[in-house]
């Protein structure tokens, strides 16, 4: 699959997006931000990626996930749990870095924040019934209605 890609930030020139293993499923997005910025205890900031996809095609999506380094050790994750990026949207890829740790994190300038990973999506046509089939083993259950172990 190829996807149209813009640099809006020079700096990622000498940096260029790109999977950092073969078998990566994330795209590292970075922090293209001019000084260092700190984020407080339960702060977040939206920050921009220096760069624009245009998937195009309606059968294909973009999800902004956490790096689990970054999630785990220091508590930087998205104030939007996961962005969503639609195929038609042309604009600069946003990252929402909201620290939901206990201590402040300093965001250093290009810092790899968060990921990329493209993935197909369906729009069903949707067909408006008063029942669903009676063929379901589950049923209406749900939430832990299966039982713990
Ligand atoms: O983390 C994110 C989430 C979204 N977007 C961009 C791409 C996406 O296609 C667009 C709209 O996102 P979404 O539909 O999730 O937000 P909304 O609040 O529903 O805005 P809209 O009314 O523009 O759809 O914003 C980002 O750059 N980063
Ligand atoms: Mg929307």
């Amino acid at each position: 699959m190829n996807v149209d890609l813009k640099i809006l930030d020079a700096r990622l020139r000498e940096n260029m997006p790109a999977y950092a293993t073969p078998g990566s499923a994330g795209l590292d997005l970075r922090a293209c931000i001019d000084a260092p910025i700190t984020l407080e205890p339960g702060q977040w900031q939206l920050i921009p990626t220096g760069m624009a996809i245009y998937l195009k095609d309606p059968g294909y999506a973009a999800m902004i996930l956490p790096r689990s380094g970054l999630g785990h050790k220091h508590g930087i994750v998205l104030g939007n749990l996961v962005g969503l990026i639609d195929s038609d949207y042309q604009g600069q890829l946003m990252v929402s870095a909201w620290n939901r740790s206990p201590t402040a994190f300093t965001l250093q300038p290009m810092d790899r924040l968060a990921q990329l990973v493209v993935v197909p999506v369906v729009q069903p046509t949707f067909n408006l019934v008063d029942e669903f089939e009676a063929v379901s083993e589950r049923g209406e259950g749900g939430y832990g209605s299966t039982g713990k172990q």
